[in-house]
């Protein structure tokens, strides 16, 4: 029996909603709008200009075929139970008509007829239930071959650099979702309709097209030339409802995109009385997604219909003159049997129609999936790469110059730092200046335009990456929480392998957060809803704190929110850094005077430059100049 519990176990973490975007007149609706698929005709531009590497640009069913062939037992099972189905009614139609004559035989014997219609029940039976089986295995594996293309996409998104999430790509975060989930949903009913249809559609066209060459055989042959006038009309139109559909995919991306952006933007949307302006954006979304999907379905209605007049019309027309050329050759019998196969022949040649049709259909939203999964990321772990078992803290930078575009200005030009193990140094600058790019290529998120990172004296591109990032815990000022209980937010990194709760509550304990969590309806275990959003300010910074120190990483990069806190919460947290400084080597993104002067070193960034400043000096320092150099005053 075909197992259709495929689901695996539901996450315990909901992700928090991607960003998205539009197409129209308005300036943000251009900033929203979702592109085409980078393989699409325009992309092999934009790959170009990405530099990256193309896997794959086979035809989409191509990328299908692996997936298809992982089930191909289950395909078989499924085909199988359709060959019986078809055998069934086979045996079940001259049945039937023979059973009718018994009935109406005078002498027929009740044994007869009951034996006749117990055959004709198991017949019935044995075609019901292969015909359930037929559709249970085939969705089977339909659904499961998308489960494992929708994880192979997932896996191979989240392996891109972080360019490809910063705009890098033209594809925003929820149009990746949108690919994930309801194109990829649309696929399985293409591939549905495919298995379901072709194999199936084949077994009745042979078994009525046997027929039919038995009554007549110049009627068959005239019959067959039909079909490629059909073919060509059916291509055609199929061609025209594969472009429809890729615009209604992305009119539905776009609207999915806009929603995920707005709906935890909420706080902000209302704040700004923002519900009637965002009630007429979304109109738009929705309205072209409307007359977008309106053309589709038309499309879909009109095709079958076409198919239908001109099979049938031409059919009239060559069947009329053959049975004249034919003449009193052919028996009444022979045509009426010619005939009735023919009926039967057009239901299943209609249902290969309308496969196409869905191959049509489902064919972008195959592309769009594979086009996610389509590139290298940039940023490549070097064969031999090594794995860092403990590290002492040391971070070097040599001569490190990046820029963002090839036609950018260089955010760090030539940057050099050389960071003792252990010690905490603070960089300062002001908003812009490139402290949040240094971290992301520390952290190799992107890769030096020139220049080298280096920690214990090993070239970070010769570490393995998870090595790298298990070693450099970071605390961003944008500090990310997701659905879950405070312990799995402490644990992220032991999710899937099982959180050490001893580990969760001393690292809570040092990041000042031990207190208020017990103090929570249920400690570790309580929910802290969307985001966090349950928490307050200075809870989140602190359980973000918990987090890094938990993964036991000897290198801590703090980006220093900048928000405003209380006085006690902002005391807490800085209690909880002072202990942290005591055993990491720390860097510190720092926005506030008293944070700089907890570091041993402090130092500028601002154009591209690194200066190092003295603590003293600081101290004497004018207010307006301290805001200019990105200071909290
Ligand atoms: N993904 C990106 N693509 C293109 N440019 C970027 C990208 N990220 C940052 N930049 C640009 O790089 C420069 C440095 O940005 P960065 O975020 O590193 O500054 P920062 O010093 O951390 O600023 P802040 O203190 O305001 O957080 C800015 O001019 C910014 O516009």
């Amino acid at each position: 029996m075909p197992s259709l519990l495929l689901r695996p176990t539901t996450p315990c973490f909901l992700l928090p909603p991607p960003p998205l975007r539009h197409r129209r007149s308005s300036p943000l609706f251009h900033k929203l709008s979702i592109q085409p698929s980078p393989t699409s005709r325009k992309s092999s531009v934009s790959l170009t200009r990405a530099n990256t590497t193309i896997i794959s640009s086979l035809k989409p069913f191509e990328n299908v075929k692996p997936y298809l062939q992982s089930e191909s037992r289950t395909i078989l099972a499924g085909w199988l139970c359709s060959f019986v189905s078809v055998v069934s009614l086979s045996q079940i139609i001259p049945r039937i008509g023979s059973f009718t004559s018994t009935l109406n035989a005078n002498a027929a014997s009740p044994l007869k007829l009951r034996n006749s219609a117990l055959v004709l029940a198991a017949l019935f039976l044995a075609r019901v239930v292969a015909g359930y089986l037929q559709q249970a295995y085939l969705w089977e594996a339909a659904l499961s071959s998308v489960y494992k293309i929708r994880v192979f996409a997932y896996r191979r998104v989240l392996e891109r650099e972080l360019e490809f999430f910063e705009g890098g790509s033209g594809i925003s975060s929820g149009d990746i979702a949108y690919r994930i989930t309801a194109e990829a949903s649309e696929v399985s009913d293409t591939i549905y309709a495919l298995l379901n249809t072709v194999v199936p559609s084949a077994f009745q066209i042979s078994a009525m097209a046997t027929h039919m060459v038995v009554a007549s055989p110049l009627l068959t042959l005239v019959s067959a030339m039909v079909i490629p006038s059909v073919a060509l009309v059916i291509a055609f139109l199929g061609d025209r409802l594969r472009k429809i559909s890729r615009k209604a995919q992305i009119a539905s991306a776009s609207l999915s995109a806009y929603l995920n952006e707005v709906l935890p933007a909420i706080l902000f949307v209302k704040a700004n009385n923002a519900e009637v302006s965002e009630t007429v954006r979304f109109q738009r979304f929705a309205s072209a997604d409307l007359s977008e999907r309106f053309k589709k379905k038309k499309m879909k209605s009109l095709i079958p219909q076409i198919v239908q007049v001109i099979y049938l019309g031409s059919l009239s027309v060559f069947c009329v003159g053959a049975v004249t050329l034919a003449g009193s050759s052919l028996s009444s019998g022979a045509i009426v049997s010619f005939m009735t196969s023919l009926a039967f022949l057009i239901e299943p040649v209609q249902d290969l129609g309308k496969a196409y049709n869905e191959l049509k259909q489902g064919e972008p939203a195959i592309e769009r999936l594979f086009d996610l999964a389509s590139l290298k990321s940039k940023v490549i772990e070097r064969p031999g790469a090594i794995q860092l078992e403990k590290v002492a803290g040391e971070v070097e930078l040599r001569s490190v110059s990046f820029k963002y575009g090839e036609e950018m200005l260089p955010v760090l030009d030539g940057l050099s730092l050389h960071i003792k193990a252990g010690e905490t140094i603070a960089l300062v600058g002001p908003s812009g200046g490139g402290k949040t790019t240094l971290i992301k290529l520390l952290l190799r998120l992107y890769e030096p335009s020139s220049g080298s990172i280096y920690i214990d004296k090993k070239d970070i591109k010769d570490i393995k990456l998870e090595s790298l990032r298990q070693h450099v815990g970071l605390v961003s000022q944008d500090i990310t929480l997701f659905t879950g209980t405070v312990a799995e937010n402490i644990g992220y990194r032991d999710l899937t392998t099982g959180i050490d709760m001893k580990r969760v509550e001393l690292a809570a304990k040092t990041a000042n957060a031990d207190e208020f969590i017990r103090n929570l309806p249920e400690g570790y275990n309580t929910g802290i809803g969307p985001r966090g959003s349950s928490l307050s300010g200075g809870q989140r910074q602190r359980l973000a704190i918990a987090r890094a120190l938990y993964q036991n990483s000897s290198i801590l990069i703090l980006d220093e929110a900048t928000s405003a806190l209380d006085s006690m919460s902002e005391l807490l947290v800085r209690q909880a850094l002072e202990r942290v400084m005591q055993d990491h080597t720390v860097i510190v993104i720092a926005h506030r005077l008293e944070t700089v002067m907890m570091a041993q070193r402090v130092f500028l960034l601002e154009k591209g430059k690194l200066k190092e400043l003295s603590r003293s000096s600081l101290l004497g320092t004018h207010k307006d100049s301290l805001s200019s150099a990105g200071f909290v005053i």
